[in-house]
């Protein structure tokens, strides 16, 4: 048996081993799994028999509480036992079919032999408990796997850091608890784990990458230090990847005091969310929170207005460069992401400080019960030196009080007769108990007639005056639009507001009079949302949440001042990941192009920052890469990951009919080939429409996504690209790549994030016209020109 043989068969010896005390552990697992399921059946059937009910008196009562507090305790401390014992077996599961994924011999400082280590989703000790079979992949010692080849090596530990030196670092592929792959790096040439990880198919959800994390991805998913860690990284980079295994990590490193739910992930869209959705499942964990921000601006402003989202207002830019007005809107979505917009906000809020807020009359029945320039009036003769949010309390506080009067005085008013009149039998008992309970009114008092009518009255007018009251206790008395729109009624006001401190647009104007009809027919366009729901928060006092201790931002390049200062102020507490590439900035606000990730590291202070750059790219062969990295500027230092595919390939037809048939043919041959997941990448969703018409009937299982897609699943479809952002597929269909499409600045963005979507063949199209400009020579001789009959023959 040679060297290589009977490592193999020891190791195969080790695994079996493992694999058996994993066993053993399920079976005692699922036992006590069991009893506590059957204990917890039982409190719950026996609940009220081992509960004293008893209220007759005080003694009495508290005493039942407590006995029903105690039950209750006892049956959650099961439940609690019972999902912990779920999740653990979980894991045990997940173990016995792949118990480790790479050993590490590290001999410590001092040390007379190396101690071997081996590398999990999960730790594992041996029946005696004293040593360890598994170290989970985010122990101190772990981080020697993916920071360093062998030789001198260090690790940092609570206690400060280890040196020593590793003397082998091995990697295995582990299924079904068979070893099918083993080598040892520093003896292969190149990472063959990860080229037969990154060779495999794209899945319709994003997968754990711990057996392969690379050392600077390493660098982002234990960085502790900094305060806001931003990630700029080229396409297929491990962003996304690094990000999540990040969270996990978090949650290992502090269990006990940081949990799932204290940590936020915002993504750019439903469908994105999904494609995640199972990484940390995968690893054992619990998912974090999800979101997007669209859905957070929904979620506040979302029933007062028509809100347009994201995509909407990206579809409008891509497709209605023809329309009157266009250029002034475009124009104003820039102004309104930027800082110069921030600075006259803040200008505005001085001012609203001295003057100018806008009130509602408290009406009560039609009538005015405090109007709108009393309250004004009231306001602005408080300190001027109180914030806004603090006066408009005190406003609050003044208006309960005159609605106390008025309360008084609508007692003796002849409808609060009529109303007592009305009541029926069930509001007047309910009426009867509720005066019992504040002033303890007895059987006899209610028959005295004038009493009963006097209370009755009080109850009527209370009831009545209930939605004012709350209306005034959540500031409903400011009117918020219209105080927004005011800086935009008359253009020169926000002149006089800039006061030449900050830039206003050359199309102010314009802009001025789009935003006011679109306001007035209850609309509010995506450009105006953050910053009004900005000033909102800033008048009526921030909502802010602090138990949230982790945010992460993908996408982050498509975020826009006003948003970065939102998050900010509303998780103050929380330490930021921000994940983006300038290159994929697809929204319509960074056309003009973009001042990076300034607005976002400006709001925090330089020592508690740290960027991370990551220049190899993952997820698309080498071909590909040497393609689009070719489309950008400075997409020569991305560097690709070894993996060898086919040459993309650029196809011109000879008009549409040509291009759908060509088009099916393609899609053929990927299914054909073993493609699980293809996509026809358009640039709008109009287009998508188009094409998803026009192939439809060649290819009965294509499907169309559209921006209310909630999931993403395998399979061939037509896709927008900006919908494409983040996610992947095997072999990618560019439908129309000539310069009719993609030949603004602004659209090269897009097109190098449709290109970079592709996992192992990108195929280009186009109908008519030249190739896009963005399509260099250089870039050109890097493909397969495909005439017609070729590309026929070829896909057939
Ligand atoms: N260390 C790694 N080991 C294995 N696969 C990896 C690794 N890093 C990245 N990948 C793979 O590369 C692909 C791209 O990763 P990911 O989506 O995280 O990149 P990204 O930088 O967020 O991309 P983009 O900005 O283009 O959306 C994924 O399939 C991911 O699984």
């Amino acid at each position: 048996m040679n060297q290589t043989n009977q490592n193999w068969s020891l190791e195969q010896q080790r695994v079996d081993e493992v694999v058996s005390e994993i066993s053993r552990r399920i079976h005692l697992l699922e036992q006590e799994t069991l009893d506590t399921k059957s204990e917890m059946i039982d409190i719950r059937k026996n609940f009220w028999d081992d509960v004293t009910v008893n209220f007759d008196d005080a003694a009495e009562r508290a005493e039942t509480f407590a006995s029903l507090k105690q039950q209750a305790e006892l049956l959650s401390e099961r439940e609690r036992t019972h999902r912990q014992a779920a999740l653990q077996l979980r894991t045990l599961n997940k173990l016995q079919h792949s118990p480790y994924f790479g050993r590490i011999d590290y001999a410590e400082e001092g040390e007379q032999s190396a101690e071997a280590i081996y590398l999990g989703i999960s730790s594992l000790r041996d029946g005696s408990d004293e040593n360890y079979l598994i170290y989970d992949w985010r122990a101190p010692v772990s981080s020697l796997y993916y920071d360093y080849p062998p030789g001198p090596a260090q690790y940092e530990t609570p206690m400060g850091t280890i040196q020593g030196e590793l003397q082998l670092k091995r990697q295995y592929m582990i299924r079904e608890g068979v070893i099918l792959s083993l080598f040892d790096t520093g003896v292969t040439i190149g990472d063959e784990l990860l080229q037969a990880v990154l060779g495999g198919q794209s899945d319709a959800q994003m997968k754990s990458i711990v057996a392969t994390i690379q050392r600077e991805q390493n660098r982002i998913i234990r960085n502790e230090r900094s305060r806001l860690l931003v990630v700029q990284g080229a396409a297929g980079s491990g962003k996304t990847s690094a990000a999540l295994q990040r969270v996990a990590y978090l949650l290992y490193r502090y269990r006990g005091v940081l949990t799932a739910d204290q940590i936020v992930l915002f993504s750019p869209n439903p469908m994105f969310n999904s494609y995640v959705a199972t990484v940390l499942p995968e690893l054992g964990e619990e998912n974090m929170q999800q979101t997007t921000f669209q859905d957070y601006l929904v979620y506040r402003i979302g029933k007062a207005f028509k809100l347009e989202g994201p995509y909407a207002q990206l579809e409008y830019a891509l497709t209605n460069a023809d329309e009157p007005g266009y250029k002034a809107r475009m124009e104003g979505i820039r102004y309104k992401a930027s800082m110069n917009y921030a600075q006259l906000m803040e200008r505005y809020l001085v001012y609203l400080g001295e003057q100018g807020l806008i009130f509602r009359s408290l009406l009560f029945r039609g009538e005015s019960v405090v109007d709108a320039d009393t309250l004004k009036a009231y306001f602005y003769s408080l300190d001027h030196s109180i914030a806004i949010p603090n006066r408009l309390r005190l406003v609050a506080e003044w208006l309960l009080e005159k609605l106390k009067e008025r309360e008084q005085a609508a007692c003796s008013e002849a409808w609060v007769e009529k109303e007592v009149e009305l009541l029926d039998k069930e509001t007047y008992l309910k009426a009867f108990q509720s005066l019992k309970r504040q002033k303890g009114f007895t059987e006899e008092s209610f028959n005295d007639y004038d009493r009963e009518h006097r209370f009755l009255a009080k109850y009527v007018v209370a009831e009545k005056f209930k939605p004012l009251r709350s209306r005034i206790k959540k500031l409903g008395f400011i009117d918020l639009k219209a105080i927004y729109r005011q800086l935009f009624t008359d253009p020169a006001f926000a002149v006089s507001i800039a006061n030449g401190g900050c830039k206003l647009p050359a199309a102010w104007p314009e802009i001025c009079a789009g935003m006011v009809n679109r306001l007035d027919g209850g609309e509010m366009a995506y450009e105006d949302a953050t910053p009004f729901l900005y000033l909102v928060e800033r008048i009526r006092g921030f909502q802010t949440n602090t138990s949230v201790r982790h945010l992460l931002i993908d996408e982050a390049q498509d975020y826009t001042a006003f948003q970065f200062v939102f998050l900010k102020r509303m998780f103050p507490r929380s330490r930021v990941t921000a994940l983006g590439d300038l290159n994929q900035s697809i929204n319509a606000h960074t056309s003009g192009g973009s001042d990076g990730f300034a607005a976002l590291t400006e709001l925090f202070e330089p020592e508690e920052t740290e960027t991370i750059m990551l220049m190899r790219s993952y997820r698309s062969t080498r071909q590909i890469v040497e393609f689009t990295s070719r489309l950008i500027e400075g997409g020569d230092k991305i560097e690709p990951f070894n993996r060898d595919g086919l040459e993309p390939t650029l196809t011109s037809a000879a008009g549409e009919t040509e291009l759908h048939r060509l088009v099916s043919c393609r899609i053929e041959a990927l299914l054909s080939a073993g493609h699980g997941t293809i996509a026809v990448i358009c640039k709008t969703v109009s287009q998508s429409r188009i094409a998803y018409e026009a192939l439809g009937k060649a290819v009965p299982e294509l499907r169309l996504l559209e921006k209310e897609t909630e999931s993403f699943e395998p399979g061939v479809i037509v896709i927008p690209s900006y919908l494409a952002k983040g996610v992947e597929f095997d072999a990618v269909i560019v439908y129309d790549a000539s310069s009719s499409e993609y030949s603004r600045e602004s659209e090269r963005r897009l097109f190098y994030t449709v290109c970079t979507r592709a996992m192992h063949e990108l195929h280009l199209y186009a109908a008519e016209g030249e190739w896009s400009p963005f399509i260099t020579d250089e870039a050109k001789r890097l493909c397969a020109l495909e005439s017609q009959k070729t590309a026929t023959v070829n896909s057939v």
